[in-house]
């Protein structure tokens, strides 16, 4: 019978480093490949020199490898991160239940969707920089894994730091602090994460971001209610839900769920945006209800929410939104309803 990974695993487990744990506890081990009898890894060092002085243990992992039944071929290679270290996204979740709010951080609102493609990036990059425009000092944090679009709707390609390798210096556009998972990533290259990776990535993003002292940290969830929702309810307790919906039929049927998913994990719900609400013709003002008219606010009325907004298919919006510059930093009648929206969610202590 093959060897199996974690059979692999629990032999290398027992080789201890002389600064404590061994190579699996911390997280050294790395591109572990089996084929038949012929197993093969990489062992990371933290650095250069670190990698220099590891080499006994290369040798000893080889042979613990080596050592078990089934495995006839084993070949440990070793490297270390560069100076200075990059950061490995993605590691697993550590510490269990414990928090993971970010301690200058005074409120956290998610915003959330049941169903994608609702526009709820496009709400959360506008809402963010609205109350940024009203004074308050605002982070975002792109949690949609699966789609990050947070750097291109704020207009950042740059790549956040990490000077040593623990700590992420997060970026700035339009007075917002940022952080995505996007931005640490190559984008060619997609994302396939299991969801403890996932849950261990959000964990960095919030706690190995120095997001300093912020008002308030606008999250960007992926639709639906998976993994990354439970992780970020149970252990940053946000301060309050957005739910943004289409009036469609379909999107509200998800929507129910994701809010259903919030009151369990008693996270306040703060209300339910409308997003393409309506169509007005440029022409001759007529408003045209491409996805239905008012689902949201009958939803929104039969829960007992409010309905903090209803925003029209806007063609400024979705061009702004692509350019890297949120309709809510310039002038006109949506940048007004994203201030109006900023405002009450401030008069009403949440930002
Ligand atoms: N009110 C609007 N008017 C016109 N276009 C919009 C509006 N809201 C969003 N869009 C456009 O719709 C597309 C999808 O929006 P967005 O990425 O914000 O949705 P999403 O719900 O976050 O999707 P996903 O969950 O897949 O990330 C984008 O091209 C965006 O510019």
């Amino acid at each position: 019978m093959p060897v199996t990974r974690s059979e692999v695993e629990a032999r290398l487990a027992q080789l201890e480093l002389p600064d404590g744990g061994n190579l699996v506890s911390r997280d050294m081990v790395r591109a572990l490949t089996i084929e038949g009898a012929d197993v093969r890894f990489v062992i990371e060092a933290p650095s250069p020199e670190m990698a220099r002085m590891m080499e006994p243990l290369r040798a000893a992992a080889e042979r613990a490898a080596l050592s078990l039944p089934g495995v006839s071929k084993a070949t440990v290679a070793l490297t270390a991160h560069a100076a200075p270290p990059a950061l490995k996204l993605g590691q697993h979740p550590k510490g269990g239940t414990s928090s993971i709010r970010p301690a200058g951080v005074a409120s956290i609102l998610a915003v959330a969707s049941g169903k994608g493609g609702v526009g709820k990036s496009t709400v959360a990059s506008n809402l963010a920089v609205a109350l940024a425009r009203a004074g308050r000092r605002v982070g975002l944090l792109d949690a949609d894994i699966h789609g990050p679009s947070q750097p291109r709707m704020m207009g950042v390609s740059a790549r956040p730091t990490s000077p040593d390798g623990q700590r992420i210096t997060p970026l700035a556009a339009h007075g917002v602090v940022l952080m995505s998972i996007g931005l640490m990533l190559d984008p060619a290259k997609s994302v396939i994460w299991r969801g403890p990776m996932l849950m261990g990535a959000l964990q960095q993003m919030l706690t190995q971001v120095d997001w300093g002292a912020l008002d308030v940290l606008i999250v960007d969830l992926p639709p639906g209610t998976g993994d990354v929702q439970l992780t970020l309810s149970q252990r940053a307790r946000p301060d309050g839900a957005i739910i943004v919906s289409t009036p469609q039929d379909v999107a509200l049927l998800d929507a129910r769920k994701a809010m259903d998913m919030f009151t369990t994990l008693d996270v306040p719900m703060l209300g339910m945006i409308e997003n393409m609400s309506y169509f007005q013709c440029p022409d001759c003002g007529h408003e045209a209800h491409i996805f239905g008219h008012g689902g949201v606010r009958a939803e929104a009325e039969k829960l007992g929410l409010a309905l903090l907004a209803a925003l029209p298919i806007d063609l400024e919006t979705r061009l702004a939104g692509d350019a890297g510059r949120p309709v809510a930093a310039g002038e006109g009648a949506v940048a007004q309803a994203y201030a109006g929206l900023a405002a009450r969610l401030v008069r009403d202590g949440y930002a």
